[in-house]
């Protein structure tokens, strides 16, 4: 693995949105001094900003920070991903690890637009990252070692939760976690608007349902137990609990749930399909 004398590598984030700017934020927490990351945005202001916010140099030309990089992080959208890949693919210096965040696109997509021998991986991190509770799954690509997982993990060491998987089951899990963060919002969502239909203040409605969800994940995350007998622990015999599950099972939540996540892992696939062909 190439990399300065601090072995540090110098990372470089093609593109500075939520998860560029998630991704930034966690390789400093990780460690990585700032003049060891730069990151380019096409919008001089979201640059200006964030050069601002975490004293990292920022700049528009993908090229000259690959060049420069012995990581590139590829966080724009993925059909702006190709576009991108074609800027960066004359100047990246040999062994340069290439990283990519885009749903969807596969693998054999980078390795075929990049230099031969380039080391992919790919990873479905999602949005409580920026808090240190995400979750990320990395997939190797056909040059990319466990020396290159191994880094890559360390990039994201401060993000949360990172698993390896094989790259089929990415879909899957951007259905589940990278896009899971929006359900759990929706759940808040709809638990603080019927706390106000039952009367309670907004704040009070939303404080109650954000530290509900918050602690039945951690309960579940601590205790190790599954989760339907945590909640048959909260469910007494005639009380309200098993009033409120009947209602969710009338209501098909359950089913809305899992037709949810195959929505998205097909999404996935259309996306790849769409945009990395
Ligand atoms: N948000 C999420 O929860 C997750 C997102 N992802 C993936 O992360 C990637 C980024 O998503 P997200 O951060 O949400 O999107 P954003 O739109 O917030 O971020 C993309 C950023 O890239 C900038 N950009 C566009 N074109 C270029 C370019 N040619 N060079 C440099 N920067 C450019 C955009 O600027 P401008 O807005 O001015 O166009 C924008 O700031 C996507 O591929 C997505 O699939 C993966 C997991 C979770
Ligand atoms: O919605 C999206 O396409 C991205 C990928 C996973 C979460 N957000």
């Amino acid at each position: 693995m190439t990399g300065p004398a601090d072995g540090t590598p110098r990372v470089a984030v093609l593109g500075g949105g939520v998860m560029g700017e998630a991704l930034l934020s966690s390789l400093l927490t990780a460690g990585w001094a700032t003049d060891r990351v730069e990151v380019t945005e096409h919008a001089s202001a979201r640059a200006e900003e964030l050069a601002d916010r975490y004293g990292v140099r920022t700049g528009s030309s993908n090229a000259q920070a690959a060049e420069r990089a012995d990581v590139v992080l590829v966080a724009v959208k993925p059909n702006v991903v190709g576009a991108v890949l074609d800027e960066v693919a004359p100047v990246l210096r040999a062994g340069t690890l290439v990283v990519s965040v885009a749903a969807g696109l596969p693998l054999a997509f980078y390795e075929g637009r990049l230099p031969d021998g380039t080391p992919v991986v790919r990873v479905m991190p999602n949005t409580p990252a920026v808090v240190g509770k995400g979750a990320s799954a990395i997939a190797a690509g056909r040059h990319a070692d466990d020396d290159h997982l191994a880094l890559v993990e360390r990039v994201l060491a401060a993000t949360g939760l990172v698993v390896r998987v094989a790259e089929k089951d990415l879909d899957a899990v951007t259905a589940i976690s990278g896009s899971g963060p929006a359900y759990a919002f929706y759940l808040i969502d709809a638990m603080a608007e019927a706390g106000v239909l039952l009367g309670l203040t907004r704040d009070l409605a939303s404080r109650l349902a954000v530290a509900t969800v918050e602690g039945a994940a951690a309960l579940a995350a601590q205790s190790g137990e599954h989760p339907v007998v945590l909640r048959e622990r909260v469910s007494s015999p005639g009380g309200t609990t098993v009033a409120a599950v009947a209602e969710l099972d009338a209501h098909a939540v359950r089913a809305g749930v899992v037709a949810a996540a195959r929505a998205a892992a097909e999404r996935s696939r259309q996306l790849g399909a769409q945009h990395g062909g």
